[in-house]
């Protein structure tokens, strides 16, 4: 069973009821910003879900409502069912504490330890000495940082720094884990440490995590499902592997693009729309878009019947599921363009003939 199979299973036993449940949410700034429109959505328990779209879109405005650091305008915003905004100050407090929240910039302060810094929560809700001992030794083993409890952030590198604010965000034991570009500042390496340390985390203590982040790969790599904003709307959402495999919105395949492997120079430069020698070698891209279709080689070579010789692409697995582009050159095939295609395409989601070149 996949992960996200089994936190679909986890959330159909807290019989149906999302855990995070946008309804009808809007947002308009003072100044006349519509940030949000009719918002529907909802997050499951145990999801780690994806918040894209373009600079602008509304996702920290988004992200933001979900601990009220902003207030709707309209709809709601339910937890476990109940409208956030019904909340008094104390059961406000509360529920910042069940809800922690990573940044982009770690915000941590430069004069205090890592273990000060971790600990400062804990002090504010007058929690005693020793548990916040205990507390803060535990959260520094689990982010990996028991050796550095007593450094200084400016000694720390950027990993270890959002590590010390991954171990702040859950000194609550917080049921819901809010990043906000928490990779965006790390280097691929670190980005896939910190991205691992938070499937852990998600995977260990059940957390619900809900990030924003303008690189897709970090979507890909951990997200279950994904949610696409424009203006302020939400144009697209579903499971990771089924967005990214056949985006179906224009900005969601902008977004994507980044991703997609494009035509190799050398092979642009040598493309033609038409055959013009009759030995050319016709260039075919096959998409997987993980519906269950497998790149079958075999297959492949014996319904194109020609020389086949996979030039670019690849294929990944999202979820299970195989995704991917692969570039193929057929060479001295008896089949016309057309026959290519339309066998092509009962073994690939979608083909496409992209010219010929010239044999070599
Ligand atoms: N406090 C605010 N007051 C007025 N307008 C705001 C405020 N915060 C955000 N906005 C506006 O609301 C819209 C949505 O902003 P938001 O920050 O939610 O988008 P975003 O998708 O997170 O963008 P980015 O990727 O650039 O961070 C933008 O037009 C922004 O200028």
């Amino acid at each position: 069973m996949s992960g996200f199979d089994s936190h679909l299973q986890q959330a159909a036993s807290l019989a149906g009821e999302a855990q995070l449940r946008f309804a009808g949410l809007g947002k308009t700034y003072p100044n006349g910003v519509q940030a949000l429109r009719d918002i529907e959505l909802d997050i499951q328990r145990g999801e780690v879900f994806g918040i894209i779209g373009r600079s602008g879109a509304g996702k920290s405005s988004l992200l933001r409502t979900i601990n009220r650091l902003e207030q709707p305008s309209s709809g709601r915003v339910l937890i476990d069912g109940i409208d956030i905004a019904l909340y008094d100050e104390d059961r406000l407090v509360e529920l910042r504490r069940r809800i922690g929240m990573i940044f982009q910039h770690f915000n941590l302060m430069s004069a205090k330890t890592v273990r000060q810094n971790v600990e400062l929560p804990l002090r504010v809700a007058g929690v005693p000495r020793e548990a916040r001992r205990r507390k803060v030794d535990e959260l520094l083993q689990l982010v990996g940082l028991r050796a550095k409890h007593d450094v200084y952030p400016a000694q720390l590198s950027g990993g270890q720094k959002q590590r010390v604010g991954i171990a702040r965000a859950l000194v609550h034991d917080p049921e819901i884990l809010l990043c906000d570009e928490a990779t965006s500042a790390l280097d691929p390496e670190t980005t896939q440490s910190i991205l691992a340390l938070l499937r852990e985390i998600n995977q260990r203590l059940g957390l619900t995590i809900v990030l924003i982040t303008h690189e897709m790969a970090v979507i890909r790599e951990i997200c279950d499902r994904v949610v696409v904003l424009e203006h302020g709307e939400v144009v697209e959402q579903g499971p990771v592997w089924q967005v990214f495999g056949a985006p179906r919105h224009a900005v969601t395949r902008t977004l994507l693009a980044p991703l997609q492997h494009g035509l190799p120079d050398d092979l642009q430069a040598r493309l033609r729309p038409h055959r013009s020698q009759p030995d050319d070698a016709l260039v075919l891209r096959l998409r997987f878009a993980g519906t269950g279709r497998q790149p079958d080689l075999l297959a492949l070579g014996t319904a194109l019947g020609g020389r086949v010789t996979l030039i670019d692409g690849g294929i990944e697995r999202i979820q299970g599921h195989a995704l991917g582009n692969l570039l193929l050159e057929i060479g001295g095939s008896p089949l016309d363009a057309e026959r290519l295609l339309e066998n092509a395409r009962q073994l690939a989601d979608d083909a496409e003939v992209l010219g010929y070149v010239a044999a070599v």
